[in-house]
């Protein structure tokens, strides 16, 4: 049995950029299939993989500078269409003859775009002033030959550039973040004019293709899946299920790091939309006794990926010792954004270990199953859909794995545990009554622990512990921002969580992008 051919893909080549992940969103936003490849790899590598198109991210370096990294000429020769995005442009301009230095002319932010020939490739249709997303230092000062100059700002006098013959462009610009008004459109034009590309990649591709490997990779043995009723594993399970039917279990873990009523929740939801096996394992007394005593975030982001991989082994015997098969798989739902950031990105520092990621055991007694391992979350979402799956668990928001182990800043505690579900579950409510879901990404709330603050309450002194919310917006979790939520709901949560948590005295909101601040605390 063969899975269906590869789609034509487009090739983001990461020169440690920002926004290499948001490049490849945007592409596929566009209904062209993207992936992301180190700038280090090399250039005969990458056309090995017979890219339809190739973007060259921005980055931090300057082209003129001692071990910036570069490409091969080879690339711009060989018939692929390239589109060079900031620093991609630069190296592109100074690849094929132009010239890029430090000119002084700096700009960051926001940018009046002139564009002086509308009738282009890339800006037919657009504006001749529009608005751009710049962050450079270097600046191009003379095009290659061959090449014209299509755009220009106040201070660069090439700020896109187009040959249309060899199908090689650039703009110094971001197109891909939302503030460049017609990023997309230029974005599109390179997509389908300039490299004649066709937009028809679409999540259902994924669906047909992962069932068609699964089965094959599976056979008659059997698999199990960590289901944690978040909206990865959930999508993770439905299509491994549409798969492989009842060679799958899964397998949910209460590690009392839960909120409140998660675990009906997933039994009720998940188990009557898709009528999946499913074995529910309460472990709270073997993570709070591996956890008891440790405030140190990392080390317990790592006692809880481990506690994980051994109830999943458990689970395993415990499955086999029913007869049938070898348990030989386990599915996870790991995401695109997990990959790269785990290895795949050019120098990415370790801020968090990720429980699923990065922190498997050497041992695993497993073979991997991830078929989402390709896919952003709001495709993961669309997945889901198409899967069938409930609006209630393809549109939940993310709860991560460690769950409230990572919201109790300091040590873990059964009641501690209890004051913060309590909490949770207020916020939660009010900001579903106010039917506030899905205008943020998530809400953490999170209890300090080590602090105390001194309160008055029904005419006596309290010395008791602040509770923060983290409201956030986002698209992928990499950037966030604080939710401006209406003040009057903000209050209510307050005045709620201060009356009916004993302990707590005062609630405070935590007004801090990403970055600087992490969504999580820990
Ligand atoms: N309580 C749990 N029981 C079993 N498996 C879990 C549990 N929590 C997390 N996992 C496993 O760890 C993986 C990663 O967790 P993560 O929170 O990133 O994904 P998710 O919960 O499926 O989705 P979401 O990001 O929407 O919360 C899950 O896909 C699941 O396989
Ligand atoms: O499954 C998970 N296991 C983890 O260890 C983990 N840590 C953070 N998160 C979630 O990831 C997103 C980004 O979180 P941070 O800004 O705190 O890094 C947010 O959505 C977090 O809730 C996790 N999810
Ligand atoms: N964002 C970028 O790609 C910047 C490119 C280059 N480092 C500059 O400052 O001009
Ligand atoms: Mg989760």
């Amino acid at each position: 049995m063969s899975a269906t051919p590869a789609p034509d893909t487009v090739l983001v080549v990461d020169f440690g950029a920002q926004y290499a992940q948001l490049i490849a969103r945007r592409v596929r936003e566009a209904r062209v299939y993207s992936e992301i490849v180190p700038s280090t790899m090399p250039v005969a590598e990458m056309l090995a993989k017979n890219p339809a198109a190739i973007i060259l991210s921005g980055g931090p370096s300057s082209v003129y500078a001692e071990g910036a990294p570069r490409l091969d000429r080879e690339l711009f020769d060989a018939g692929v269409p390239v589109f060079g995005m900031c620093y991609g442009f630069q190296l592109m301009a100074t690849t094929l003859g132009g010239t890029v230095d430090n000119t002084g002319a700096r700009e960051y932010g926001r940018t009046e775009l002139h564009v002086s020939k509308s009738s282009s490739t890339l800006f037919e249709g657009t504006p001749d002033e529009q608005s751009v997303w710049m962050s450079h230092g270097d600046a191009c000062s003379a095009a290659p030959e061959g090449f014209t100059v299509t755009a220009s700002t106040d201070v660069v006098p090439v700020a896109a550039f187009e040959n249309d013959e060899k199908k090689l462009y650039g703009v110094q610009y971001h197109p891909e973040v939302m503030h460049s008004t017609h990023g997309q459109q230029v974005l599109e034009h390179f997509l389908y004019r300039g490299a004649g590309l066709t937009p028809n990649w679409t999540t259902g591709n994924v669906i047909d293709e992962q069932v068609a490997l699964i089965r094959e990779q599976v056979g008659d043995k059997r698999a199990i899946c960590g289901l944690s009723g978040g909206v990865d594993s959930a999508v993770a399970a439905a299509l491994v299920q549409k798969a492989i039917g009842a060679q799958l279990t899964c397998v949910y873990v209460d590690h009392g790091l839960m909120r409140k009523g998660e675990t009906e929740q997933v039994e009720k939801d998940f188990v009557a939309a898709t009528g999946v096996q499913l074995k529910v394992v309460d472990a709270e007394e073997r993570f709070l006794t591996a956890l008891a005593g440790v405030s140190d975030p990392e080390q317990k982001r790592k006692i809880i990926g481990r506690e994980f991989i051994r109830v999943f082994e458990q689970a395993q015997a415990e499955i086999i010792a029913d007869a049938g098969p070898e348990v030989a798989f386990l599915v996870q739902g790991t995401l695109y954004p997990d990959v790269v950031e785990s290895g795949g990105g050019t120098g990415t520092a370790n801020i968090k270990s990720h429980h699923n990621v990065g922190g498997l055991p050497e041992d695993l007694e497993f073979q991997l199953i991830e078929p989402l391992r390709k896919l952003f979350k709001d495709e993961v979402r669309m997945v889901g859909q198409e899967l069938g799956l409930p609006d209630e668990i393809v549109q939940r928001q993310p709860f991560p794995g460690p769950g409230l182990g990572i919201r109790i800043v300091g040590e873990v505690t059964k009641d501690r545990l209890d004051l913060l579900r309590e909490a949770d579950a207020i916020a939660r409510e009010e900001l579903t009554a106010a039917g506030l879901d899905r205008d943020i990404w998530q809400c953490p709330v999170v209890l300090l622990a080590d602090v105390r603050s001194v309160g008055v309450q029904g005419d006596g002194r309290t010395y008791g512990h602040p509770i923060v919310l983290r409201p956030v917006s986002s698209e992928d979790a990499m950037t966030a921002d604080w939710s401006r939520l209406p003040y009057d709901v903000l209050a209510k949560i307050s005045t709620r969580i201060t009356n009916e948590v004993a302990d707590v005295n005062r609630v405070v909101l935590d007004i801090t992008s990403k970055p600087p601040g992490t969504i999580e605390w820990e």
